[in-house]
């Protein structure tokens, strides 16, 4: 009895099995579109003309499914800019401002206001409930800095290179626009100090004709290596007309003079900054100055280069503080000029060693070449700024390079990310479509 039982039993797995195996093979030959009569036999080719019809079946298929794909994608680029062209038309959020009566609220130029410094001084004053114009060449201004304020009803954006003058109605007026990075200006040293000349000629001449204030961001530099530590505003500086940095130097040696002989000419109402060493997020990641140097190349874990021996100290003031000191500024009454930096000073030595640990990753500190003309010691007295203007920078070193270490990060996520899809882009047939669109837009002249 038990033995029956167990062969029962094995009878029925046995059916189960080959039914399954009946089914698979059933969904094989339906997925191959074959013929399926009760007899598998009868579903094989049995010529080599019904093999090559079968197989030319199969391609057709094949072709009929590449062209859906293809049209599908197409479909979908289509969406695409259809959900894009309705977001252009879509009133977009903005940072809520503040509401200024008409009494209280000011037209504000800043010049070079898509650059680093510019698009925070943008921010702020734009968050107050001002109306800002932003005047800037692109050169290392960038659209994106200012790109979420695009279409505000207060703010506007022109594309104008200070050199050439400028006609417009404004109440105050911030004069940024300058290379500061000394790879970049000295990239161009003509066009940085025609910058820094004509540019300021140009903005202090609409100053006068429309009774603006104007501000000058001025630099650290005009105290040019200096011999007195820290630097106080009354010290007339130790600059090397002819070197590398002259360009910038003297430029805005001269952009303060313009600012004080229209002060006594013309009257126009001015106010000098000093500014010392700022870092922060927006900076551009080709700025080539020592933060974003070093963190980029910490971030790669690539060798952290030091200049000379290391041994030259700098001042690192964060931003946020710098705009704050720009506004305050601008407010007072005060007319001379005012440093406006952090005064805990550092050797770039220390700092390469700062950025690492923060950083951290394996990259090495190794010293390079000396740049020609280097100042070797900066630390700003700010006294003046305390004493007048009650403003001292309040981000500490540490917190302000987590900021922008986090910022950069971000930065290279992004390039990467852009250059994985350019490269996907430019490797898919839709380079075919766009070369051909090229054709026939050159072909047409
Ligand atoms: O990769 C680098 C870059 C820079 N450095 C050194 O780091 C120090 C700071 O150099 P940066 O290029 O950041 O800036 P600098 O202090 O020379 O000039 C700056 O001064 C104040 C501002 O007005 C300007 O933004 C800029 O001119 C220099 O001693 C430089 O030689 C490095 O050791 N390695």
């Amino acid at each position: 009895m038990w033995t029956i039982t167990i062969t029962k039993k094995r009878w029925k797995q046995f059916a189960i099995g080959a039914g399954i195996t009946l089914v698979v093979i059933v969904i094989f030959f339906k997925m191959l579109n074959l013929p399926i009569n009760n007899n598998i036999n009868s579903a094989m080719p049995k010529s080599r003309h019904e093999f090559e019809t079968i197989y030319e079946r199969q391609q057709r298929l094949i072709e009929e499914q590449r062209l859906e794909l293809q049209r599908t994608k197409e479909e979908l680029t289509r969406l695409q800019d259809d959900l894009r062209a309705l977001q252009s038309n879509t009133p977009r959020k903005y940072p809520k401002v503040k509401y200024l009566n008409y009494k209280n609220r000011k037209r504000i130029l800043i010049t070079g206001g898509a650059g680093f410094v510019g698009s925070h001084l943008v921010d702020n004053l734009m968050l107050a409930g001002h109306e800002v114009i932003v005047v800037d060449n692109f050169f290392t201004g960038r659209k994106r800095n200012v790109a979420h304020w695009l279409g505000h009803e207060n703010f506007e954006l022109i594309h104008h290179d200070i050199v050439n003058p400028l006609f417009i109605e404004v109440d105050e007026i911030y004069h940024l626009a300058s290379p500061a990075s000394p790879p970049h200006y000295m990239l161009n040293p003509v066009k940085t100090i025609k910058t820094n000349t004509m540019g300021t000629i140009n903005v202090l001449g609409l100053a006068k004709r429309v009774m603006a204030r104007v501000l000058i961001a001025s630099t650290s530099e005009v105290y040019g290596d200096p011999t007195v530590h820290p630097q106080p505003e009354s010290y007339w500086g130790h600059v090397n007309p002819i070197g590398p940095r002259a360009c910038y130097d003297e430029g805005k040696r001269v952009s303060e003079t313009l600012s004080y002989a229209y002060a006594k000419q013309e009257k126009v109402q001015v106010r000098v900054a000093r500014i010392f060493n700022t870092y922060g997020p927006r900076m551009h990641m080709n700025d080539g100055r020592v933060v974003s140097n070093f963190i980029l190349q910490a971030l790669r874990n690539e060798t952290i280069t030091v200049y000379g021996n290391g041994k030259q100290t700098r001042s690192f003031q964060y931003v946020d503080d710098l705009v704050d000191g720009l506004i305050s500024l601008m407010m007072s009454n005060y007319t001379q000029p005012v440093n406006l930096g952090n005064p805990v000073e550092h050797t770039i030595e220390e700092f390469a060693f700062i950025i690492k640990e923060l950083v951290g990753g394996h990259s090495k500190v190794e010293r390079t070449d000396a740049m020609e003309d280097d100042p070797q010691r900066r630390k700003p007295d700010i006294n003046r700024a305390k004493k007048y203007l009650n403003w001292e920078p309040k981000v500490p070193l540490k917190m302000g390079l987590l900021r922008t270490i986090d910022y950069f990060r971000k930065e290279l996520e992004r390039s990467d990310r852009y250059a994985a899809n350019s490269k996907k882009y430019f490797e898919s047939h839709d380079l075919e479509r766009s070369q051909k669109h090229y054709q026939f837009d050159t072909d047409n002249g």
